[in-house]
């Protein structure tokens, strides 16, 4: 994505906590490159409107080189005209006393507006990155409404998990976050997820082998490292009395600037896309895998070995996609192509 046009974003939530954390580093050139101007267009709640107002008053006042404008939706259908990139992060939290079903219905009425409102008026190469939660739910119920965008460009955000087991791995080790290539993310952005090791290097020599020097092996992995990974999300939430808001922008800049700029060479990072049907993953759904990026795409690694204890963890938390797209498929709330 090299223009000198300027690339029209569409920041969803754009005043809530992530939101904010997000818009000024995509203003300073982290989502899209030093060279690529853009526009942001900030889509908040009514209520919100306000308050989104207020920022891109801030975003004035950075006088960013690359930024060429702001303007401020409370009208999906408005916000995502013209778009190229979307980061689709306003999302409904649960509340108290919500069942599962309901925060999945609230979320489906959200995405479905999206979904259509990109279908309708986004730009041809629209891409979105979802990461109000349920992330991939949410982000295969927008594709569900937009048929006539690729499917392949709705993703959901799982950088952050991927993040979160690299730097664990390099604590366990002593090494530096450098150093460490080769983790992936599968599944879902939930408890579930499976946080794998088994193909990480630590300075170039397998994980299995940096670990064990530090008299660390597979129960570690099992017993520590995985839960420490996948219930991240809640020990930030009890340790800072709030959810991940800067890391979590962080990687959605992440994630967005290595889709289209591409992935280092030799290096994979994890991603939540539309499964092509790879290790058994059923076609469609939204789940994590590792991806290389070239040319704007995102492809999962092919052919990577899966021991019985990796395709099991994998299998748990793809059931636990299945269940959150019956559901929502049973509550009526998937589009044309859902
Ligand atoms: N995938 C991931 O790795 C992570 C996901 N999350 C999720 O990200 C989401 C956002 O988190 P925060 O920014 O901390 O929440 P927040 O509550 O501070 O902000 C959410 C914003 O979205 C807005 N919003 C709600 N519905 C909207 C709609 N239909 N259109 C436009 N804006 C709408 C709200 O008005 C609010 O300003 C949550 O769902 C959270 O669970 C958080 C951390 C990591
Ligand atoms: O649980 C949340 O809302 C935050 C979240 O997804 C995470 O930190 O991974």
């Amino acid at each position: 994505m090299t223009s000198s046009r300027p690339v029209t974003v569409v920041v969803t939530g754009a005043a809530g906590q992530i939101g904010y954390a997000t818009v000024f580093r995509a203003a300073a050139g982290d989502l899209l490159g030093p060279g690529v101007p853009l526009r942001l267009h900030l889509l908040e709640l009514p209520q919100a409107r306000r308050a989104a107002e207020g920022t891109a008053l801030e975003l004035q006042d950075g006088a960013f080189p690359l930024l060429e404008g702001v303007d401020v939706f409370d009208d999906a259908a408005a916000a995502f005209e013209g778009a190229s990139v979307g980061l689709l992060i306003g999302a409904r939290p649960r509340s108290k006393g919500m069942e599962r079903a309901d925060l999945l219905e609230a979320n489906a009425g959200i995405f479905s507006v999206q979904g259509r409102a990109a279908n309708d008026g986004a730009a041809d190469d629209f891409r979105a990155v979802v990461v109000g939660n349920p992330a991939n739910t949410n982000a295969y119920i927008a594709a569900s409404h937009a048929p006539d965008v690729p499917r392949e460009r709705f993703t959901a955000l799982t950088r952050l998990d991927h993040h979160r087991a690299v730097a664990q791995l390099a604590a366990a080790t002593g090494a530096r976050v450098a150093d460490v290539d080769g983790v992936a993310i599968w599944g879902n952005h939930s408890a579930t997820q499976y946080p794998d090791l088994t193909h990480a290097t630590v300075g170039g020599r397998p994980a299995p082998e940096a670990l064990a020097e530090k008299g660390l092996g597979a129960d570690w992995v099992a017993e520590t490292f995985i839960p420490r990974v996948a219930k991240r999300g809640a020990e930030i939430i009890e340790v800072r009395g709030g959810s991940s808001v800067a890391s979590a922008a962080h990687a959605a800049l992440c994630h967005v600037r290595d889709w289209v700029r591409g992935t280092p060479d030799g290096s994979w990072t994890s991603m939540a896309v539309p499964s092509d049907g790879s290790y058994g993953v059923p076609e469609g759904l939204v789940s994590s895998f590792p991806v290389t990026c070239r040319d704007g795409a995102a492809t999962v690694v092919p052919g990577l070995e899966l021991d019985g204890f990796s395709r099991a963890r994998i299998e748990r938390s793809v059931a636990e996609l299945v269940e959150e797209r019956t559901a929502v498929r049973e509550l009526g709330l998937l589009g044309p192509r859902g």
